[in-house]
C-alpha cells in the first residue's frame, strides 16, 4: 500500500514557488492498479519519485507498507564504471534477492550478450533502458512505479519478451503509471487520478479521469 495524507511538495525557481502537490491525498491498494494523467511539466516525474522514496515531501506523510519498485527507467541504482552483472549482482544484495538468481533472470531478458560484463559507462540509452527494465522485473516487486509507459527501445525481442512478462506480472502486482496520455494508462489500469493544480483528483474509472483532463484541457 502506499498512502499519501495532506502531502504537500515545492520548487523554487529562482523567481516563484513552484506547487508540485497541495495537501494531496491518495491511497494505492495492492491489487488496484492506477494511472495518474497530468500534463508535461506539472510534478509526473516528482510525484512517481515520492512514492518511490527518492523525493521528500515538504510537508504531510507518505506511508509506504509494501515491495515497491524504483521507477521503471530510473538509472540512479547503477555505477556506469561497473558491469552490468556487477550492478545486478549488487543491487540484488541490497533487496535481499539471490544474485545468482537475479544475474540470470536479467542477462536472460535484456539480451546484451557480451555487453553484459562490460561497463555499463559504454552502453547506449536503449541498451540501460533494457538493462534497468529487466532488472527491476527480476527483483519481482509488490507494486511497481512506471514514468511515462515502457522504455522507448527498438530491439523487437527484447519487446516482445519484457511485454509479455509484465503482462504475466500485471496479473499478481499493482501498477501505478504517470503518463501525459490517457491511451498509455490503458494498458496497465482501470481506475485512475488527475494530478491539476496540486490536487489529485481520484476516479473510479479511466473515462471518468480522461472527462475531467479533456475538460480542463491538457496544457
Ligand atoms: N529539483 C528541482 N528544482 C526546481 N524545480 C524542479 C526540480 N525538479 C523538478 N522541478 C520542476 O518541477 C516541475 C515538475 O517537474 P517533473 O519532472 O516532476 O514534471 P513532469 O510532469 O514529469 O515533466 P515532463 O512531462 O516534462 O517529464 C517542472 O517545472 C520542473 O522544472
Amino acid at each position: 500500500m502506499i498512502e499519501f495524507t495532506n502531502v504537500s511538495k515545492s520548487f523554487w525557481t529562482g523567481q516563484r514557488r513552484k506547487v508540485i502537490l497541495d495537501r494531496a491525498n491518495l491511497r494505492v491498494e495492492l491489487g488496484h492498479s492506477i494511472g495518474i494523467l497530468a500534463p508535461n511539466g506539472t510534478g509526473k516525474t516528482t510525484l512517481i519519485n515520492m512514492m518511490a522514496g527518492l523525493e521528500k515531501p515538504d510537508e504531510g506523510q507518505i506511508t509506504r507498507t509494501s515491495r515497491i519498485s524504483f521507477p521503471l527507467g530510473f538509472m540512479g541504482g547503477v555505477v556506469t564504471k561497473h558491469t552490468g552483472r556487477e550492478n545486478a549482482r549488487y543491487i540484488a544484495r541490497l533487496y535481499r534477492l539471490d544474485p545468482d538468481y537475479v544475474e540470470a533472470f536479467s542477462r536472460w531478458l535484456c539480451g546484451l550478450e557480451e555487453y553484459y560484463d562490460q561497463p555499463m559507462g559504454t552502453y547506449s540509452a536503449g541498451m540501460r533502458s533494457r538493462f534497468c527494465f529487466s532488472l527491476m522485473l527480476a527483483l519481482d516487486f509488490d507494486i511497481y512505479l512506471i514514468d511515462e509507459g515502457m522504455p522507448h527501445t527498438t530491439d523487437v525481442e527484447f519487446n516482445r519478451k519484457a511485454g509479455s512478462i509484465l503482462r504475466e506480472r500485471l496479473k499478481s502486482t499493482t501498477v501505478v503509471i504517470v503518463s501525459h496520455q490517457p491511451e498509455t494508462l490503458e494498458k496497465f489500469a482501470r481506475s485512475a487520478a488527475v494530478l491539476r493544480n496540486g490536487k489529485l483528483h481520484m476516479f473510479d474509472t479511466l473515462e471518468e479521469a480522461k472527462a475531467l483532463y479533456d475538460y480542463q484541457g491538457q496544457g
